[in-house]
């Protein structure tokens, strides 16, 4: 690893997740959605609450949360797929404390898709080991960044849409994030000479020491479109998209003939209350004989260890670098959900419990 995680500045260390034990009895606490996000979230929109669990059945295990991940995509799918009063959605790094399934020891660490929760029961479905060749010495939290869901989406995203070549030049947004910064890297790795710009003169500079040939930050240039040229004079093969909105407005104009778009994200928009308008893509689109391509990361579900394995490879030889945001405490998960959609972390943002 380049660099260890960084603690948020300010951050109020978690206090151990209440357990009021009558035998087995365990208190989980859970962030819920109070109020669907109007624009930009604020902390009132969510709720602590406590959830006393039952004793386990045979087949079941308890498994306590060790960290959570915040993710974009949690704003945008919460009006899709939550109703208010529901556990915030997400996933987590959890070990298991207690078994009454053989599949499954206890100390144990899996890959947990429960939402913003210190504790749960599971019956074992769904639950993802980390890979057994996980070294010791690496953070179990780099498998909800670099070498889980938002590594795998650079993995596939590179490979599967935008379809990189030796010697392409390669363009991303959001280069310092989560994604971004593995798109870069895995870029660089393909031959490839990458460009990329970032929100904070900290994270330009994070970016030239990980390798990345060309970086600016997009708050301070003059002109985006002047700045995305001066970086690379003959064009973009492929375009990396986190961010969509006028960003891509502009860049699209600077793609190569037979250019390839990869729109992986549109966080300039998430908190849009009005849809923004164009301009709109399809002059560039027919004239330089772009693809654009949407998709998910699920769309690869069945070649995930594929991916993990290489990600895990990369990141165990010093190939690919990770930086994490690394909030304490439990209590400040909304804290770091929005501090996250502002743009305050450099690599993965994640929560410590
Ligand atoms: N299609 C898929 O399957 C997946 C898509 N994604 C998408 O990838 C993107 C990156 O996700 P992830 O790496 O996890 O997040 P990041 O770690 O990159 O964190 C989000 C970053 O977005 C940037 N940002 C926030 N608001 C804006 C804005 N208005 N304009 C430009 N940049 C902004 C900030 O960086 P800065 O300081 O540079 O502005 C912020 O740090 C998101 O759009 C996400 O939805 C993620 C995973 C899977
Ligand atoms: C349970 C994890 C689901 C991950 C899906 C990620 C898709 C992201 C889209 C936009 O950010």
């Amino acid at each position: 690893m380049a660099a260890g995680p960084a603690r948020r500045r300010g951050a109020v260390p978690g206090a151990p997740a209440e357990r009021g034990r009558t035998e087995r009895m365990v208190i989980a606490k859970a962030w819920v959605l109070k109020k669907h996000f109007d624009g930009f979230p604020q902390t009132s929109d969510f709720d602590l609450k406590k959830i006393e669990l039952p004793d386990l059945k045979d087949g079941e295990l308890l498994l306590e949360s060790v960290f959570l991940s915040v993710d974009p995509y949690m704003r945008p799918y919460s009006r899709r797929i939550m109703k208010e009063g529901d556990i915030m959605i997400g996933t987590q790094v959890a070990r298991i404390v207690e078994s009454k399934n053989p599949a499954f020891t206890v100390g144990a660490f899996v890959v947990a898709d429960r939402g913003w929760r210190t504790h749960f029961i599971s019956d074992g479905q769904g639950l993802q080991l980390l890979p057994s060749s996980w070294p010791e010495s690496l953070p179990k939290s780099l498998a909800l960044g670099t070498i889980g869901m938002p590594g795998l989406t650079a993995y596939f995203g590179l490979l599967e849409v935008c379809k990189m070549k030796p010697g392409e030049t390669v363009l991303v947004n959001a280069a310092a994030g989560a994604v971004g910064s593995v798109v870069g890297q895995l870029a660089k790795i393909g031959g490839c000479r990458v460009v990329g710009c970032a929100g904070s003169d900290d994270k330009v500079a994070y970016l030239k020491k990980i390798g990345f040939d060309e970086v600016f930050n997009y708050k301070t240039v003059k002109s985006l479109d002047e700045a995305l040229h001066k970086a690379s004079p003959d064009g973009y093969d492929c375009f990396f998209d986190n961010v969509g909105g006028e960003f891509a407005s502009v860049a699209i104009n600077q793609m190569k003939k037979y250019g390839r778009i990869a729109v992986c994200g549109a966080i300039s928009q998430y908190n849009d209350s009005v849809p923004q308008k164009g301009p709109y893509v399809q002059i560039p689109m027919i004239f330089k004989e772009l693809q654009m391509e949407g998709f998910l990361v699920t769309r690869w579900n069945n070649r995930r260890e594929e991916g993990l394995q290489a990600l895990l490879k990369w990141v165990v030889e010093g190939k690919v670098k990770c930086h994490e945001q690394v909030t304490e405490g439990f209590e400040n998960m909304p804290v770091a959900f929005i501090g996250m959609l502002k743009g305050e972390n450099l690599g993965k943002a994640v929560v410590k419990v």
